[in-house]
């Protein structure tokens, strides 16, 4: 039996500046990974979390967080030499817009020696993402390394493509994502990520691409219509669940972290995409990545009522 943690989040945590519609920003916690963490121990699951943070007040505030949400930090450092990332959220017609203060974060400057193995060994899951790799060169090997490591002691290993085109140009993103996503067992791509990824544009085509590169779960998110679930043997379109979105910061990694959850609670991959699409609808009634995450309670209430 394991003994390590269900899902290990790695990736940069950053602080949260986000636009009310008074003009004032409200503070709170993101990156996208963290985010994960937090919705899937929101859900039950067994959660770590593997960064380095800032010796700063911004560091101390994840920690804190961390600690009443029952992530465990035992795979997280504080050093002293860089600060921990932050990003303002605005809200425009198109939807929210990110701008990022993370340029030398502690998290960016991470590399495979900092991996503990340990814990890598230990985890059920390992969940990265595209973002995990933008922040820096020295962070995507770390994350090529981490992958590694988890699948040579039979682990699975999750990826979400969250493609940031602010952090990298696409033909470098396109490059490393496709070589993240071909290591990975279940495949976390967005509809607008994997379209200009693969220059596909139907979601069938999309989860043969994300199948052929060897991932044996697909799960492909799209926006307020739900998610296409595929495996080799089967697929299923696993409709939405409609609600009144104000801000669709974290949806994404909502859904991760609750599909994640409910694999790692042994759900088929069709079960997982109802639930997690029932609670990335609900993280979007209000404002920020975090606070508004719903908890399993909430999120098997919302399941059990109509549209
Ligand atoms: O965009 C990023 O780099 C982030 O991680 C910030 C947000 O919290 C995240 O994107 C939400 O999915």
């Amino acid at each position: 039996m394991r003994m390590g943690v269900d899902i290990l989040c790695l990736g940069e945590p950053m602080m949260e500046f986000n636009q009310q519609p008074d003009g004032s920003y409200r503070a709170g916690h993101g990156g996208d990974t963290a985010n994960c963490a937090v919705a899937a121990a929101r859900q039950g699951a067994r959660v770590g979390m593997l960064t380095h943070l800032g010796k700063d007040s911004f560091g101390d505030s994840f920690l804190r967080l961390w600690e009443a949400e029952g992530v465990d930090t035992s795979t997280v450092r504080q050093v002293a030499e860089a600060h921990t990332g932050i990003y303002f959220v605005t809200h425009g017609p198109a939807g929210h817009e990110f701008s990022y203060l993370r340029a030398g974060s502690a998290a960016s400057r991470m590399g495979p020696a900092d991996l503990p193995q340990d814990a890598l060994t230990a985890t059920k899951i390992l969940h990265v993402s595209g973002i995990s790799q933008a922040i820096s060169t020295s962070a995507a090997d770390a994350v090529f390394a981490a992958m590694a490591a988890v699948k040579a002691a039979g682990g699975m290993v999750s990826y979400d493509s969250n493609l940031r085109l602010k952090l990298w140009p696409l033909t470098r993103a396109r490059a490393v994502i496709h070589a993240g996503m071909a290591e990975c067992d279940i495949a976390l791509p967005g509809m607008d990520d994997a379209e200009q990824l693969t220059g596909l544009s139907d979601p069938d085509a999309i989860a043969d691409f994300y199948l052929g590169l060897g991932a044996k779960i697909v799960a492909l998110t799209l926006g307020a219509q739900g998610s296409l679930v595929a495996t080799p043997e089967r697929r299923e379109r696993v409709a939405g669940r409609k609600v009144k979105a104000v801000d669709a910061t974290g949806a994404g990694d909502t859904y991760d972290g609750a599909f994640l959850a409910r694999i790692a609670a042994g759900d088929d991959p069709f079960a997982a995409a109802r639930y997690a699409n029932a609670a990335a609808a609900l993280a979007t009634q209000n404002y920020g990545a975090i606070e508004p995450m719903p908890r399993r309670e909430a999120v098997e209430v919302f399941l059990a009522s109509a549209d």
